[in-house]
């Protein structure tokens, strides 16, 4: 069973996997105070929508601790300043987000108290928020297993695994839990350009746990969807809309419609935080762009001529009607998403 635990947060500070490093060097990165964190989730020292929403909230209680001598309100203005610039390192996983409001939500309840209370209380929530995105992988585990059948062959894109999360992870911990089961399941992982999270990270989170697996180019896959050799296609998420549309990863988009095509199964695997109920549409959805560097680049090293022009957008938005089933941990939610995903909202 995965020990893989992606974060830490002991003696006041938080402890990261570092997984620019990976896998090479398996190293931590200290964050002593809330700017350390922003720093990890815009440089993917920490990333994967899950795992920089607890890194979040843990950043917020890190600047509850810097600011705890000053006078209440100073200290309630910087916290808030904090959270805002920690809540906006990323913004496309709403996961961050989703966890700053609530720690947020929290600190407005507990104004009155002394700062020291605060700090406890913000502390003590950003543990629950830890501790239930591991409880909340196993349920979207079990429940993804529905879909599962025994000796699958199952495709999936980037890392969704315990590495972006708090651990077990949301697509790959569907994954796990069939290998687990002796479903006797076999993976294909893209390597996922230009960041390579599959190749990277992905790769590594199963050969540690010996899931028999395949890695292959990006453009593998559509000769496998298109020869038969997939059974099912099962990718994490950093926003859905209301009406099913997703953002994941760039190429999750490119993976549906040839699943669509050749009338293969397309699951999202995601915790019910990774759904934006404040937004109708993919549409709505902001795309985030990353440096140039990482496509001309590879750990460092350049493999395109200086001087070209480059687009990068880290993710993309697969159409609701190209997506199977939303497996969660409260159930696999079919269309129409727009009514079946509005009724989580209560249930969150
Ligand atoms: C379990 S959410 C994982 C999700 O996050 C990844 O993006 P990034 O590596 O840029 O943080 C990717 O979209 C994964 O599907």
């Amino acid at each position: 069973m995965t020990s893989i635990q992606s974060l830490e947060f002991k003696d006041g500070k938080l402890y990261l996997i570092d997984q620019r490093k990976l896998p090479e060097k398996l190293s931590m990165f200290e964050c002593k105070e809330y700017k350390d964190v922003e720093f990890a989730i815009k440089d993917m020292i920490v990333r994967g929508a899950p795992a920089i929403g607890v890194a979040g909230a843990y950043g917020i209680v890190l600047a509850a601790k810097k600011f705890l001598d000053l006078p209440k309100e100073k200290f309630l203005e910087k916290i808030k300043e904090s959270a805002a610039i920690v809540g906006n390192a990323r913004p496309t996983a709403v996961n961050l987000m989703w966890a700053v409001r609530r720690m947020m939500n929290v600190l407005e309840v507990n104004r009155d108290r002394a700062n020291s209370e605060i700090y406890e209380i913000l502390l003590d929530e950003a543990k629950n928020i830890e501790k239930e995105d591991l409880e909340t992988n196993k349920a979207i585990a079990r429940y993804g297993n529905e879909i599962v059948p025994e000796g699958a062959t199952i495709l999936t894109h980037c890392n969704a695994g315990a590495l972006a999360t708090t651990g077990y992870g949301t697509a790959l911990g569907v994954i796990r839990e069939a290998h687990y089961m002796g479903k006797n399941i076999r993976v294909f992982a893209d390597e996922t350009r230009p960041r390579l999270q599959g190749a990277k990270l992905t790769a590594w989170e199963l050969v540690q746990e010996k899931i028999p697996a395949k890695l292959i180019p990006d453009s593998v896959a559509a000769v496998l969807i298109r020869d038969g050799k997939i059974d099912v296609i099962i990718v994490g998420a950093d926003r859905i809309a209301l009406n099913g549309d997703t953002a994941n990863k760039i190429g999750t988009f490119m993976l549906s419609q040839m699943a669509k095509d050749f009338k293969v199964p397309f699951y999202i695997a995601a915790p019910i935080s990774t759904i934006d109920f404040d937004i109708k549409s993919g549409k709505e959805i902001v795309i985030e762009e990353r440096a140039a560097t990482e496509v001309t680049h590879i750990n460092g090293v350049r493999i395109a001529p200086e001087g070209i022009d480059v687009y990068n957008p880290a993710f993309d938005v697969t159409p609701n009607e190209n997506i199977t089933g939303i497996i969660t941990e409260k159930g696999i939610m079919r269309p129409p998403y727009l009514e079946n995903l509005s009724k989580l909202k209560e249930r969150h």
